[in-house]
This record gives C-alpha cells, structure tokens and sequence, in this order.
C-alpha cells in the first residue's frame, strides 16, 4: 500500500547560485545561517512534518544542516547531490526526476530558502489543504499567484477581450495563474508516475503575495531583508 501520510519537506540548494552570490548561506535579516537557517527554524516548527530533507552539492549547506540536525531537530535529513545534479546548467527537470527517487513512500513538499515568508503556521495550512484536495481527488497541489492583471502579448491583450470593453474592471478580468514555487506537494510514488513534480490533477493553490514574496535577484535580497528587519521590529515573528 502506498503511504501518503507522512509529509516529507524537501528544500533543494544547490551550490553556486549565480544571480544571488552564497544565497542560501549568507546572513539575512539576524539570522547568521542565512535563509537556510530561517527556513529550517520555521519547518522546524512544524509537527506534521516527518523529515526535513536538505538536498545540495554546497559543503557549506551540507555542513549547516548536519549541524542543525545534531542540535536542534533530528528529523532533518542532509543529502548529498551529485553534482551534475546541481549546476546551472541542469534542467529542472533532472533534478525533479532525482528527487521523486530520494523517498519510497510519503508525500513530498518541495519548498526553497528563496521564500523567507512562508512560517510554521503558513507550513500547516498548506499541509491541511493538501489533504483536503488528495481527499476531492487531486493528485498534487501547486501554490499560485493569481493574477487579475492586465496581460498583453504580442497580440495585444491576453486575458480579456478589449473590443468587448476597453478597460474592464480587474476584478473582472479572466485570473492567470502563476506559479510562485513556494510550495509543491505530491506523493513521491506519483511524481515517479508521471515523471513530474505537479501532476495531472494539481490543485491550484492561492496564496497572498505578502507570503510568497521570493528572492531571484540581488535587489530582492535587500528589499525582502529591509521587509523582514521592519516585521520583526514590529514584533511579528518571521517563524
Ligand atoms: C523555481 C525552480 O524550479 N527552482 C529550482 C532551482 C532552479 O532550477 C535553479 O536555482 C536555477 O535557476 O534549482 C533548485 O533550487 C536546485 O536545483 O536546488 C531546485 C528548484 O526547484
């Protein structure tokens, strides 16, 4: 029988991030661990999760973690990747075709370091509306941002129709939906079904733009940083 009970967290850092220098490492906000410290704290505030697997080919990533797991929480898993599974050059997709091999059974919820906003409490939810949406027969869950936007392609408007209306109101406007890649969850077995790591079933998720704000780029280090410092002065955890 396939367990899909136990919820796995999976946070993939590679070494050598090129557009953010020592991204997961460097200090952030306080924490001298950097967003790997941060995002171990708040996981690690999570009671339904089993394990914490940190997957990377960065010693220093590698080091943290194995440093975490002896004196703050067991359940995280330090694993090794081959490097060629963590250049810049690997397709996502080989590594996602890697990681649905790391756990026989289980549910995996892929998250990255890259999201500092996403706490313990942010964790459950996502986790209870997992189960919801595995319980209306969905095979995985997405998180999204969605958009009630003004979208143009080259065409000229994408998501609405300005020879019906102009300018319509933007509640109105056909939602897109953009993937924020601060959560995935879905069975190891099935993400090895259908060699993905959304499946042909996915519940969209939405979630708030103040909790999936993430850091691509130098300047969205420094902005999240200043937003994080300003939270936290104000007494709001970032745990
Ligand atoms: C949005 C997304 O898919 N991010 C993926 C990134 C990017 O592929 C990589 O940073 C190049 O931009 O790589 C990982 O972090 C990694 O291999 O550890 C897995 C993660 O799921």
């Amino acid at each position: 029988m396939t367990d899909t009970g136990r919820v796995i967290a999976l946070i993939p850092a590679r070494a050598g991030s090129e557009r953010v220098k020592q991204k997961n490492t460097r200090p952030f906000a306080g924490f001298d661990g950097g967003l790997l410290e941060l995002k171990l704290n708040q996981l690690a505030r999570v009671p339904e999760v089993s394990e914490i697997i940190v997957s990377t080919n960065d010693p220093v990533v590698l080091d943290y973690a194995t440093q975490f797991a002896r004196d703050h929480d067991r359940r995280v898993s330090p694993i090794e990747r081959p490097d060629e599974l963590g250049a810049s050059s690997t397709p996502i997709s080989a590594f996602i075709r890697y990681a649905a091999t790391l756990r026989e059974t289980g549910v995996m919820m892929m998250t990255h370091v890259t999201h500092p906003f996403l706490t313990a409490a942010v964790f459950a939810d996502l986790i209870a509306a997992w189960r919801a949406a595995e319980a209306r027969g969905h095979d995985s869950l997405v998180t999204v941002t969605t958009l009630h936007k003004f979208i143009w392609d080259e065409n000229g408007p994408y998501n609405y129709d300005n020879t019906v209306e102009k300018w319509p109101r933007s509640q109105d406007i056909k939602p897109l939906f953009e993937i924020n890649h601060a959560a995935y969850l879905m069975p190891f077995a099935r993400m090895r079904a259908v060699d993905d790591r959304i499946g042909t079933n996915p519940y969209l998720h939405d979630m708030p733009e103040r909790l999936v704000m993430d850091i691509d780029w130098e300047d969205q280090f420094h902005l999240l940083e200043d937003i994080a410092l300003a939270r936290k002065a104000r007494g709001i955890s970032l745990l």
